[in-house]
């Protein structure tokens, strides 16, 4: 198979456990070219380390990964050509100037030194940061560091864009500004994209189809309607009220509930919603 044809992401049985741990457990999961795929789930769910894994950040696991039909183990280097990734962590430099920061990126992803001075300013440009490229990057706004990093990890032109929680910790406006640069740069490259989080609101206006995770494991993997829908329907045969309409929280619950795998403890059983962290916005300006 081409990488034209491939999917973004395949997996098949992708394990990966740190020491007796297993932070990923037999995960099977296709990614299509150009769609925004989502990985939704709490604390733990492993969704960081199936990342990981894909960018080939990770030590080899168990199973298998295809990147455009590249397997991140033996052509790490092709795959991460490939690949442009913002962690959750902060990767930004307070101490340089936006510009700096994406010149720093491009040397990093080798891009080829003569494209070096464009490529930089149309990721900046991109993201809306053109107009403030020199000044540092302590200066920006949680909301303004967020699309720097996108800057930096779209400075190498990639077929695949991996965000692990892009927007956490940012205010709703801040938020949509950046789905709304993510989205400008898709409809014109045909990026992929996937990415993260634990916002319901996030995974449902966002991403056009969700693989829910929960201890490792993928519990169910649809479009957001469909995933809605199929409780719909379970609700029915069941005999259990029709309304009001399902969430993607109470579609999650369906999955991860108890019942299901380790059903012990109370704070993992309900605890969607209290999951959401922030990524200490304040502390990243100075
Ligand atoms: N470096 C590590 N060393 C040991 N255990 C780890 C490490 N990284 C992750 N884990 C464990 O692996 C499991 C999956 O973690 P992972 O970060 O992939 O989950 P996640 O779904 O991304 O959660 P979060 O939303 O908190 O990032 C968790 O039990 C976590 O404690």
């Amino acid at each position: 198979m081409t990488t034209e044809t491939a999917p973004a992401v395949r997996c098949t049985a992708l394990s990966y456990s740190f020491g007796n741990s297993k932070a990923v457990d037999g995960l099977d999961l296709l990614v299509r070219p150009g769609e925004v795929f989502g990985l939704l789930g709490p604390n733990g769910a492993g969704k960081t380390t199936t990342m990981r894994a894909i960018t080939t950040l990770l030590p080899v696991p168990t199973g298998v990964i295809e990147v455009f039909g590249q397997d991140p183990a033996r052509q790490q280097m092709a795959v991460r050509r490939l690949i442009g990734y913002v962690p959750q962590q902060l990767s930004a430099d307070a101490g340089l100037t936006g510009l700096e920061n994406v010149q720093l990126f491009a040397r990093v992803y080798d891009v080829p030194r003569r494209e070096r001075a464009a490529r930089v300013s149309q990721a900046l440009d991109a993201v809306g940061l053109g107009d403030v490229a020199r000044r540092l990057a302590a200066t920006y706004s949680g909301g303004m560091v967020r699309r720097l990093e996108l800057a930096q990890a779209l400075v190498s032109a990639p077929r695949l864009l991996i965000l692990d929680e892009p927007t956490i910790g940012l205010d709703p406006i801040a938020r949509d500004s950046v789905w709304d640069r993510i989205n400008e740069i898709r409809s014109g490259t045909g990026m992929t994209v996937l990415v993260t989080t634990h916002s319901m609101d996030e995974a449902d206006r966002r991403c056009d189809r969700l693989a829910l995770m929960h201890l490792g494991r993928l519990r169910a993997l649809g479009t957001p309607a469909d995933l809605k829908g199929e409780l719909v329907a379970h609700r029915r045969e069941s005999g259990e009220p029709a309304s009001p309409p399902p969430s993607l929280e109470d579609v999650f619950r369906h999955h991860s509930g108890s019942g299901l795998d380790d059903p012990g403890s109370e704070e993992e059983k309900g605890a969607f919603n209290d999951v959401r962290r922030t990524r200490r916005t304040a502390t990243r300006r100075g």
